[in-house]
């Protein structure tokens, strides 16, 4: 991978890329997933490719909003508590009655929520309005329709008028057919999901969620559950970035620990590469002399597949110094390799994977919002110069306020898992006074 743009001057002897060169990059490189048809189950959080138009109206046919009697306004016209309307019942229309009654004058027929409206009626008296054919004072509910249909037949008394067209859901007061229902682009929530089933659509195209793989790398680590050994850490990265990459909307799968073995490492990620549309690797990628990820790809794909290979930078930010990133395998599987230091990589992922993720999905939102606040710290924060430092904190909506948690260390874990925000102090800042407005990345 290479940018055209601009690095940032060198900090000692070190070439550093900027934060937004190196994004800038990934995003140039990585491109929305082919379209596929999924099941509307499938399909949510997805991106629509197509406008999916109206087929049939909504409400398909003019029905009852409430439990009641259509009637004939005429029919009702006038009726009072002392005056009521007195009408025959001519049977039930229930909530997918096929064959309807037809309503006559002085006549009502007995209607549920959602129910077609017989042919002859003009309105729905719901039954609060009436005597719900007790013969007594107003109903508060029907009479289940028990054995022998009672309340489908007889009398009801109605104590007040109705307008025409009163309590009735017309036929394509929703959406008419033809109308668009959702265009292409459209992220499909469960709102939306909900309208393309009303619809009748039961698979629709979208951009498929990107399968990401995340492993991690180190021989000190170990499955959480195990006993901790001498000199030995809790593999925690690549759960948190499995269930990153999930929020963000991939399948993730999440590989165990590697040791620092280049071939083993090469190997593992050559046999994921069959499920993964992203490898996301942490850890090995500093200097160290077990830095085995850096060892194994940096020289991958550069004579077997053109355009492959993954390139190792610096970047001015902290944490997150060392980063790799480039594509591997026959269909140049992006990858992202991202340092090991929890804190490290887990900024990085917000950074830089996540966009990468939605970018995969065919989102346009692809980055967090970023609000300004109000830096509520106990003391004067310092930076690295020339780096932007992304600390940790919560943000207060409401005081507009960011308090720090914990300090810059990239092995904090616990603060991390207490802070909803990235504090974003720019490269030019050494140092920032309490009361400062700073940006503030919301990743909660
Ligand atoms: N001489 C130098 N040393 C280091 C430099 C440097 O420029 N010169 N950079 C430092 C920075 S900044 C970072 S960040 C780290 C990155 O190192 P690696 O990506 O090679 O990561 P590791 O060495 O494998 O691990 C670092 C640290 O994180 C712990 N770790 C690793 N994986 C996990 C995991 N899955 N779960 C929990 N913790 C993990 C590991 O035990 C180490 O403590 O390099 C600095 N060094
Ligand atoms: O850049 Mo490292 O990620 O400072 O901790």
């Amino acid at each position: 991978m290479s940018s055209t743009a601009e690095s940032v001057p060198a900090a000692g002897h070190e070439r550093l890329w900027s934060v937004d060169d190196h994004l800038a990059d990934i995003l140039a490189a990585v491109h929305p997933l082919d379209p596929i048809e999924l099941q509307l189950p499938d399909a949510q959080g997805c991106v629509l490719v197509e406008d999916v138009t109206v087929p049939v109206a909504l409400p398909p046919f003019d029905n009852s909003s409430m439990d009641g009697y259509a009637v004939r306004t005429a029919d009702v016209a006038g009726a009072t508590d002392e005056f009521p309307a007195v009408l025959t019942v001519i049977g039930d229309v229930a909530a997918g009655s096929g064959a309807l009654p037809e309503v006559g004058p002085g006549q009502a027929a007995r209607i549920m929520t959602g129910a077609p409206l017989p042919p002859g009626a003009e309105a729905v008296v719901p039954v609060e309005w009436t005597d719900g054919g007790g013969g007594g004072a107003a109903a508060t509910s029907m009479r289940p329709a028990g054995v022998g249909g009672e309340g489908a037949s007889g009398e009801v008394r109605v104590f007040r008028s109705a307008e025409a067209r009163a309590h009735v859901r017309s036929r394509g007061s929703d959406v008419r057919a033809g109308d668009l229902a959702l265009e292409a682009g459209t992220v499909l929530g469960p709102s939306q999901i909900g309208l393309l089933a009303a619809i009748g659509r039961g698979s629709v195209r979208v951009r498929p969620r990107p399968r990401v793989v995340v492993l991690s790398t180190g021989s000190e680590l170990i499955q959480p559950g195990e006993e901790l050994g001498e000199g030995q850490i809790y593999d925690s990265n690549s759960f948190a970035l499995t269930a990153a990459a999930r929020d963000a909307g991939a399948i993730a799968y999440r590989v165990g620990a590697v040791t620092d073995d280049a071939d083993t490492l090469r190997a593992t990620i050559e046999d994921q590469l069959i499920r993964a549309d992203m490898v996301v690797t942490t850890g090995g990628v500093s200097v160290g002399a077990y830095d085995v990820v850096k060892e194994a790809l940096s020289s991958v794909g550069d004579e077997d597949e053109p355009g492959g290979g993954v390139d190792f930078r610096k970047l001015a930010m902290q944490p997150g110094k060392p980063q790799g990133f480039g594509s591997i395998g026959p269909e140049h599987t992006p990858l992202l390799a991202l340092p090991g230091n929890p804190v490290s990589s887990y900024v990085s992922f917000e950074l830089f994977v996540r966009p990468a993720i939605r970018a995969l999905m065919g989102r346009k939102d692809v980055h967090r919002p970023v609000v300004r606040a109000t830096l509520a710290a106990g003391e004067t924060l310092s930076s690295p110069k020339g780096r932007r430092q992304f600390l940790r904190g919560t943000y207060d909506a409401e005081e507009g306020t960011i308090t720090p948690v914990g300090g810059a260390g990239s092995h904090l874990i616990a603060a991390l898992a207490h802070a909803d925000a990235l504090i974003v102090i720019p490269e030019e800042s050494v140092s920032v006074e309490p009361g400062t407005e700073v940006d503030v990345v919301l990743i909660g």
